[in-house]
């Protein structure tokens, strides 16, 4: 099928960012590849591209402009040939990508629940009222708030490493986090539970690769087709097209999650005021053929629901 394989003297550049996560899906994909084609390690180069998210870690996301700021320098890299493929986590992706580039080749997707991390307690439950949570995503934040409105919610930025430093410094009493992530960098000894998705709904695409690459390379595309999961992407044309219909930015509290049974496919999502205040959430079932079809149809439905104003936040007063 494919005739010019990337060799040791010219190998394929796979770009990623450079957090301890983010390199363990970059050398996944690289021993997938290298595993469905027979080619040596070295017949692929691991680039790591720094991008403005990664350098201010001093500020709230939501003040320093959302999430193009993981993939901005990454996908320049990608459309001026210095890299590939670009490795990303599904769930940091915006639905749309800039012109020449595609991404629709997914690695089997790992656990999609949020884990409960906390030294001391097994789940929010047993948190005292006005416990301290860290957290930098509005979603978790929302959705705890909404069962918890006692408990006290501090930002937590920075890498899965440094938020479980804060942690152990006491600066809160739990934190949470994408089992994915812990399950994909081996970090067994976190003590965590894993919360079942009724109780916290994942992120659109949570626990999900993506894999990037120029829309003219050919040979990059069948490639990357021989380590494509069929099921995951499924899934994620569910979830994104109800991401898509909401236009969910990252100030947006919106968590979905779509699931197969045989030949269906049952969708939940959910979207929330950023306190917690509201939250309105439905389901959609049908054949998987129609996956995207009845994530804007979920996203249409919750969109009358929650009603107009609903999503204005971000530009009012009210930003909590
Ligand atoms: N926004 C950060 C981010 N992006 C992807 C993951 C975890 C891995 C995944 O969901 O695929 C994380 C960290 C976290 O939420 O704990």
């Amino acid at each position: 099928m494919t005739s010019d394989l990337p060799t040791p003297d010219a190998p394929l550049k796979i770009g990623t960012r450079g957090s301890p996560l983010a390199l363990a899906q970059a050398n996944e994909t690289r021993d997938r590849l290298a595993q469905a084609f027979d080619l040596p390690h070295e017949a692929f180069t691991i680039v790591v591209i720094k991008t403005t998210g990664d350098r201010i870690i001093d500020r709230p996301l939501k003040e320093i402009g959302g999430k193009g700021l993981f993939t901005r320098e990454i996908e320049e890299e990608l459309l001026s040939g210095g890299i590939d493929i670009a490795v990303h986590s599904m769930k940091d992706m915006p639905v749309l990508q800039p012109d020449g580039l595609m991404l629709d080749t997914y690695l089997p997707r790992e656990d999609v629940r949020d884990a409960f991390i906390s030294p001391h307690h097994t789940g929010i439950a047993e948190l005292a009222s006005g416990a301290v949570v860290g957290t930098s995503s509005l979603r978790r934040r929302a959705q705890l708030l909404h069962r918890r409105p006692d408990l006290t919610v501090v930002e937590f930025r920075g890498n899965m490493q440094t938020r479980l430093k804060k942690l152990e410094d006491g600066v809160a009493s739990c934190t949470f986090l994408a089992m994915a992530g812990l399950n994909r960098m081996k970090m067994d000894e976190v003590p965590k539970t894993a919360i079942a998705p009724e109780d916290m709904l994942p992120a659109v695409a949570q626990g999900a690769i993506g894999i990037e690459r120029r829309a003219d390379d050919d040979r990059t595309a069948q490639m990357l087709a021989a380590i494509h999961d069929g099921p995951t992407g499924q899934r994620l044309a569910a979830e994104r097209a109800f991401l898509a219909t909401l236009d969910g930015s990252c100030e947006t509290p919106i968590a979905g999650l779509a699931e197969l049974d045989g030949d269906s496919l049952h969708l939940r999502g959910e979207v929330l005021r950023p306190d917690g205040s509201t939250a309105h959430s439905g389901h959609r079932s049908g054949p998987i053929s129609d996956g995207a079809a009845m994530g804007s149809d979920l996203a249409q439905e919750l969109l009358t629901r929650a009603g107009p104003g609903f999503f204005d936040w971000h530009s009012g007063a009210d930003k909590v």
